[in-house]
């Protein structure tokens, strides 16, 4: 009787021990049954970043368990990344072939009817409307038409070369190639060069102040934009685009604010900010509105007060021929321009338009837009243009 109780007292403790040993089994190091909880980083939590669920993962086949704890993955926002435009040198020798594609009836047209076989009165005649028809100007236009001309008579000879050659240095002539086109982005001491973009509406004045920090980022400067183009809303937003692209910060006000005022915080972020070059995108105000282009004016005094105004270019649309000059002519009498920024260049075949603007004016074209692409905007060089239209390389 003792042993068969101490029988089935040893069988009761077996049965404990190896029940025991089964239902405490040891788990894999590092896997619980549980997910972990998800970590939130002081960053994900400042930002309201979305946290990611770990996955589960699969055992090994061959049962080796390997897992190890695994930290759970957290979402960070791609810190935009900034674009490294091209720098300014070279650009217009890039964009060549928009000049030749686009001019090519103006340049062309020319060379075709100065080889012609016979150079009488109404071939001449010709050649002075192929030259206004581009918006040369008629002044301009007869000049050409005489110097070149003279030329044949003096030479005589007229290979496709010589044609070429004497079209080429007359034109490259009209254009000027002493004219000063430096755009003054260079900052004074502690101050930075201050740029401002005026112009029509829809002229390309948004688009000329990104394109142009992109330039100058591509050249190695730091920029700051003023979205002084309070009128419209849509504006700041674009040139905080183009802004953001390059890593140029934006200063702007809500709609309807003094464009003075944020023109003049731009230049004071500039200055404490001790960035090379600020630019300013003002409103594109109707030539009719005495008004508005006295406050064109005002943005400049009120600019003036916190640092001088290196650059004011003139934005123009090639493709708007006299209508432009018209505008070009009034806003010259606003405010002092000093450079032109002629966009648009890549849809007109006006390119002539650059001879009598120069010429009404008395400011040189410094910047060509080319295209509605953000590098699409280069310094203008009177001998690459010209050769990109005659067909040279
Ligand atoms: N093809 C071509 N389009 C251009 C060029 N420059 C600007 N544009 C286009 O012209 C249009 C008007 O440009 P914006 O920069 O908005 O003109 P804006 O003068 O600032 O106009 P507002 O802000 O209304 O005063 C846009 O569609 C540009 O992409 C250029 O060189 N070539």
């Amino acid at each position: 009787m003792d042993y068969t109780i101490f029988a089935v007292a040893i069988f009761l403790i077996a049965v404990l021990v190896f029940g025991g040993v089964f239902l405490i089994r040891p788990r894999r190091p590092g896997v619980t049954d549980e997910k972990p909880s998800p970590e939130v980083t002081d960053e994900a939590a400042a930002t309201g970043t979305a946290v990611a669920e770990p996955e589960e993962r699969e055992e090994p086949a061959g049962g080796v368990e390997t897992a190890q704890p695994e930290a759970p993955s957290v979402e960070v926002p791609a810190a935009p990344e900034l674009e490294t435009p091209p720098p300014s040198a070279g650009r217009l020798v890039r964009l060549r072939a928009r000049l030749a594609r686009s001019q090519n009836v103006f340049g062309q047209g020319l060379l075709s009817l100065l080889a012609a076989d016979k150079l009488d009165d109404d071939t001449w005649d010709e050649i002075e409307d192929t030259l206004i028809t581009a918006d040369v100007g008629v002044t301009s236009a007869a000049q050409i038409v005489d110097n070149l001309r003279t030329k044949v008579k003096v030479h005589g000879g007229r290979t496709p070369d010589e044609v070429r050659d004497m079209l080429r240095a007359e034109l490259i002539a009209h254009i000027d190639p002493d004219l000063d086109r430096t755009v003054r982005t260079e900052p004074h001491g502690d101050r930075p060069a201050v740029l401002m973009i005026v112009g029509v509406n829809g002229t390309g004045k948004t688009t000329t102040t990104g394109k142009l920090a992109r330039v100058l980022v591509g050249d190695g400067r730091s920029v700051v934009l003023g979205a002084a183009d309070t009128f419209r809303a849509a504006a700041a937003d674009q040139l905080e685009t183009w802004g953001g692209r390059v890593g140029a910060p934006v200063v702007r006000k809500d709609e309807g604010a003094d464009p003075a005022s944020v023109a003049f915080d731009a230049v004071a972020r500039g200055v404490d900010d001790r960035v090379d070059t600020v630019i300013v995108d003002t409103a594109g105000r109707l030539h009719t509105k005495t008004g508005l282009m006295d406050e064109l004016g005002k943005v400049k005094r009120v600019v003036e007060k916190k640092s001088q105004v290196d650059e004011v270019l003139l934005v123009l649309d090639a493709t708007t021929g006299q209508n432009g000059l018209r505008q070009a002519r009034v806003f010259a009498e606003a405010v002092n321009i000093t450079g032109i920024v002629l966009t648009k260049l890549d849809g007109t075949a006006k390119g002539g338009i650059i001879i009598q603007v120069q010429r009404e004016l008395g400011v040189p074209v410094k910047l060509v837009g080319l295209g509605e692409g953000p590098d699409d905007l280069a310094p203008f060089d009177p001998e690459t243009f010209v050769d990109a239209i005659l067909g040279q390389d």
